[in-house]
């Protein structure tokens, strides 16, 4: 996130969502575009990345919106595109991964990361290095390596410190990016905001307005994009006024049940 898209200190907490500022999407479909990260947003936080629950309903209320939209929703997320699509089986949805370093849009088109032979020795060396860290758990996401503390919190400074140290090594192509009890390096060329705009420079997104809904650091680019772009930002949870996002929703399982009023 550059310095001029950062909240200020002290900015205005999000206004609580007034909820019908969402039934656009249901009023007038055709004017609307809706981007959704997927973990702390769609989904409830588990204690570890494949722990994660998946409402049965829910792949369906995303695809009868999706129809709704005329094709104009879209994920992004942080993590890899092929752990998404099992995710909402039988549905595959655009979808933009690894915080926007890859990317399939609405015509099924894949735009994958390089993963560099370096890149994958980093990631060798960042597995045998956390066996140090007892508890710490290490996301191979191809493109991108996540080290989480969620379950290893005294390592949380160490293994930032090797992963600073990673990423140095490693150069001006990637990036450090902190999340929820997780710190991982992934390509810096991409961020969420990017992604949105290249949907929105596509069918069937194109000439729509974005509403973008997400819960954490990485989401931040992309509630920017909407904002500039004439949309609705909504951050899941309590960001303690730290965020862009013009609006807020209490939890996932609140914004599950918003979208299942918004299907008609
Ligand atoms: O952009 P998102 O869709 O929100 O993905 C962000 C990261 O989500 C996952 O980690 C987070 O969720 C885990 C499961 O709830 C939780 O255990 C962890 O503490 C969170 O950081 C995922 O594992 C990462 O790869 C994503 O980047
Ligand atoms: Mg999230």
């Amino acid at each position: 996130m550059s310095s001029q898209e950062q909240p200020e200190q002290g900015e205005a907490k999000p206004r609580p969502l007034n909820e019908p500022a969402l039934t656009a999407l249901s009023l007038y479909p055709q004017d609307w575009a809706l981007f959704l990260d997927i973990d702390g947003t769609l989904l409830d936080l588990a204690e570890r990345p494949e722990a994660i629950v998946v409402p049965d309903y829910l792949p369906g209320t995303l695809h009868a919106l999706s129809r709704q939209l005329g094709g104009a929703l879209a994920l992004v997320t942080g993590r890899a595109i092929e752990f998404v699509d099992p995710l909402f089986a039988p549905f595959r949805f655009p979808v933009a991964g690894l915080h926007g370093a890859e990317r399939r849009d609405a015509a099924g088109r894949l735009r994958r990361a390089h993963i560099p032979p370096a890149f994958q020795a980093m990631k060798q060396t960042i597995a045998y290095e956390a066996q140090a860290w007892p508890g710490a758990i290490v996301e191979d996401k191809g493109a991108a390596v996540a080290v989480h503390f969620r379950h290893a919190p005294a390592y949380e400074s160490e293994i930032g410190e090797a992963m600073q140290r990673h990423l140095e090594e490693a150069g001006p192509d990637w990036n450090l990016q902190r999340g929820k009890m997780v710190l991982e390096i992934c390509p810096a060329h991409a961020s969420k905001g990017h992604a949105v705009e290249a949907f929105l420079s596509e069918a069937p997104f194109e000439g729509r307005r974005p509403v973008a809904i997400g819960d954490d650091v990485t989401d931040e680019t992309m509630f920017a994009a909407a904002n500039r772009l004439g949309g609705q930002s909504v951050r899941i949870g309590d960001a303690n006024g730290k965020t862009l996002a013009r609006a807020s929703i209490g939890s996932p399982a609140r914004l599950r049940d918003v979208l299942g009023t918004l299907v008609k």
